[in-house]
């Protein structure tokens, strides 16, 4: 009879912001670690906590991840924790903590990346693991960051910058390696397609953006969604990861649904058409990649006029396949955890066959 040996590994993790997608990832911890140890082989084990609302926490032998979830702690609740404080004193947390791994999800800035930026290099550099569903550090440091990573003999991963859960950046670069990927084009933001669909319905912009806040979509600061900025950062991470570009997010043109009228899109829907908020980039003649961001009033027949609400979609143009078109959820906590989870699960997966080449 064959006996399989199984290895197990915990990962010790720090969670820094705890809003809405590490909320999720701890939910994730508290029920499903057994099914992880069993079909991954790893369990996940959080060792610290740092949020701006609730404080930070450090506790070396773990905390109880269903306690973290359903304790509704109160403004700088972790200070009655033992191993708390009532502050979020990230670069602590970050430098000092038990952790093989970080998970950045703080907010996205879109103008700098900054207080994300900061996070992964001091994680990066402490020889710990990033995952990160922050798009502010893919945007605009991944080449200095992955640099680090690289030099410390950690990842630097990311998969969920980009379309949430849905795995677009692995998919690309790994399954479709090598049919050459020339530019796309896509709805790779959840709020602004949600936004468009709940108008379409009749419903008014500032209601419609509400609702998507309630339902976990939206940024932190909502204008990023609907000016175009947060499909800006995602254009520029494609185009630089999956066109080999070096785009700074203030080349791409942007703009947003902001000025869409409940008229444009009762006119659109008379012309058999709707609006949607379009990122695409394109490789040139030159070898120059343009990238653009902007409302596009699409016919109905067209791939994208179908995609709805959280949706989101990407039509890759490659040399080799033509158009091969990912689509999946674009936001929402539980999907924008399992982005995180995927990270993980690709660190754990390196690591496996970096320990088998090297016996
Ligand atoms: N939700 C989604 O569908 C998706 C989200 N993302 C990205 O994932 C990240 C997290 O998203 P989400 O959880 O929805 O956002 P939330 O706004 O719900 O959570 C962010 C948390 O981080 C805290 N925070 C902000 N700044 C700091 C800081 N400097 N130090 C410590 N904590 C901080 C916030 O505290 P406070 O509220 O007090 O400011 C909040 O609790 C964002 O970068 C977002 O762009 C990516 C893909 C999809
Ligand atoms: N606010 C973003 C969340 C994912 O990046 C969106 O709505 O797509």
């Amino acid at each position: 009879m064959l006996h399989r040996r199984i290895h197990m590994t915990t990962y010790n993790i720090a969670l820094i912001g705890f809003g809405g997608v590490n909320r999720a990832l701890a939910e994730l911890i508290a029920t499903k670690n057994p099914l992880w140890e069993r079909d991954l082989g790893f369990r996940l084990n959080i060792v610290a906590v740092s949020d701006l609302y609730l404080g930070s926490v450090i506790s070396p032998n773990g905390l109880d991840a269903k306690t973290l979830v359903e304790a509704n702690f109160a403004k700088g609740g972790f200070g009655q924790l033992s191993g708390g404080s009532a502050e979020a004193d990230n670069e602590t947390i970050i430098k000092t903590a038990p952790a093989d791994l970080i998970v950045e999800a703080t907010f996205t800035n879109p103008k700098d990346g900054e207080p994300a930026v900061s996070h992964c290099r001091w994680a990066l550099q402490s020889g710990k693991h990033v995952v990160t569903t922050n798009k502010g550090p893919v945007a605009i440091a991944a080449q200095e960051l992955k640099a680090v990573a690289h030099a410390n003999g950690v990842h630097f991963e990311y998969e969920g910058s980009v379309m949430s859960g849905t795995p677009v950046i692995r998919m690309a670069e790994r399954t479709l390696a090598g049919a050459e990927v020339k530019g796309f084009e896509g709805i790779l933001n959840g709020t602004s397609n949600f936004v468009l669909g709940r108008m379409e319905g009749g419903l008014d912009f500032a209601t419609a953006v509400k609702e998507a806040q309630i339902l976990g979509y939206a940024e932190a600061d909502p204008t990023a969604d609907v000016e175009g900025f947060d499909v800006r950062l995602k254009v520029v991470i494609l185009a630089n990861e999956l066109l080999g570009a070096s785009l700074k997010p203030e080349e791409v043109t942007c703009k947003g649904i902001s000025k869409l009228s409940p008229s444009d899109i009762e006119n659109a829907a008379a012309a058999n058409s709707r609006w949607k908020l379009v990122g695409s980039a394109v490789r040139n003649e030159d070898g120059t990649v343009t990238g653009s961001v902007s409302p596009k009033q699409l016919p109905f027949e067209h791939p994208l006029a179908g995609v709805n609400g959280a949706t989101n979609a990407v039509s890759l143009n490659t040399e080799l396949l033509g158009s091969v078109t990912i689509t999946g959820p674009g936001a929402g906590r539980i999907e924008t955890a399992y982005a995180l989870l995927s990270d993980i699960i690709a660190i754990h997966n390196a690591q496996a066959t970096a320990k088998r080449e090297a016996a």
